[in-house]
C-alpha cells in the first residue's frame, strides 16, 4: 500500500503566510503533479492586482502561470475574472478606479469552471488569508461560505512561525478546513530552516504535503516530483 498523501477533494483554496511567499509557485507544483497523474486540472486566480496592459486586456503573471499549467485550456477571462493594474491591495486598486470587487463575478467564475468537471481545481488567493475585498468584507469569508478546503503555503523565512500559526489559528476561527500545508523555501539558505519546519510540524496537526526547495530558476522547472501526493 502506498504511503502517499491523498488529496481527494476536487477544489482547494491556496492561501499563504503573506504575499510574495510562493503561493503561485506551489500552486503550479500541485497542478504539475496532478497533470502527471493525468488529472483534469484548472487553476483559478479570482482576484489579481498587478497586471500588464495588453491589446487583449489586463494580464496578471500568476493567472497566466495557472492558465499555462491547467490541463483544461480556457480563456484568460475565465481564469482571472477580476483584475487590477496596480500591484497593491486589490480593494484599494478597485477604489482608485471606482470599480468595486464584485464577489458575484468570483462566484459565477467558479461555477463556470466547475462545469468543465476538473478533477482538481486550485484557487489562488491574493496576499494572505484575510484579504479585504472592500472596507467591510474579506475574501476569507467567501472561502469559508463555499466550504472550500484550504492548503496553506508557508514561505520559510524568519518570522514565518508567527505568520503560519496566526494564519492557521485564524482559518480555524473562521470555520475553514485545512487539508494540509506546504513548506516553501522562498529564501536561499535560511539559517536553521529544518528546525523551523520541525517546529511547524509540532504545532500543525494537518499534514505537510510537500517541501519545495529554493531554486534559482524555479519558474522554468517542472516541480511535479516534489509533490508526493495522490490526487
Ligand atoms: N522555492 C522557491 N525558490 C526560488 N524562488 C522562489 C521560490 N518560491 C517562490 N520564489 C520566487 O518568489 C517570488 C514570489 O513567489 P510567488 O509569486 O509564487 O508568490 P505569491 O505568494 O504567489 O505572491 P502573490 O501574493 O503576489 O500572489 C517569485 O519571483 C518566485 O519565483
Ligand atoms: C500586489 C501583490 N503581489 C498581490 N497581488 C496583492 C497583495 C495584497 C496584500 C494585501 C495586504 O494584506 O496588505
Ligand atoms: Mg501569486
Amino acid at each position: 500500500m502506498s504511503n502517499k498523501i491523498k488529496l481527494n477533494q476536487a477544489i482547494y483554496f491556496i492561501t499563504g503566510t503573506d504575499t510574495d511567499i510562493g503561493k503561485t509557485v506551489c500552486t503550479k507544483a500541485l497542478l504539475q503533479a496532478a497533470n502527471k497523474q493525468h488529472k483534469a486540472t484548472l487553476g483559478y486566480k479570482p482576484i489579481s492586482a498587478g497586471c500588464e496592459v495588453t491589446i487583449d486586456g489586463l494580464r496578471n503573471e500568476d493567472a497566466l502561470i495557472l492558465q499555462q499549467h491547467s490541463s483544461i485550456q480556457l480563456p484568460y477571462s475565465m481564469i482571472n475574472p477580476v483584475a487590477y493594474q496596480q500591484p497593491i491591495a486589490p480593494h484599494i486598486a478597485a477604489a482608485e478606479i471606482e470599480q468595486a470587487i464584485d464577489i458575484n463575478l468570483i462566484d459565477k467564475g467558479l461555477s463556470q469552471l466547475k462545469q468543465h468537471n476538473p478533477d482538481l481545481l486550485l484557487i489562488e488567493g491574493a496576499g494572505g488569508w484575510h484579504l479585504p475585498i472592500n472596507n467591510k468584507q474579506l475574501l476569507s469569508t467567501w472561502v469559508v461560505e463555499q466550504k472550500i478546503p484550504l492548503i496553506v503555503i508557508v514561505g520559510l523565512k524568519l518570522g514565518c512561525l508567527n505568520h503560519a500559526l496566526l494564519t492557521i489559528e485564524s482559518i480555524r476561527h473562521s470555520g475553514g478546513v485545512i487539508a494540509g500545508w506546504i513548506a516553501n523555501h522562498s529564501q536561499q539558505n535560511m539559517p536553521y530552516v529544518n528546525e523551523n519546519i520541525a517546529t511547524l510540524k509540532s504545532f500543525i496537526a494537518e499534514p505537510l504535503l510537500a517541501e519545495i526547495p529554493y531554486m534559482d530558476n524555479i519558474d522554468q522547472q517542472n516541480l511535479a516530483d516534489l509533490c508526493d501526493i495522490e490526487f
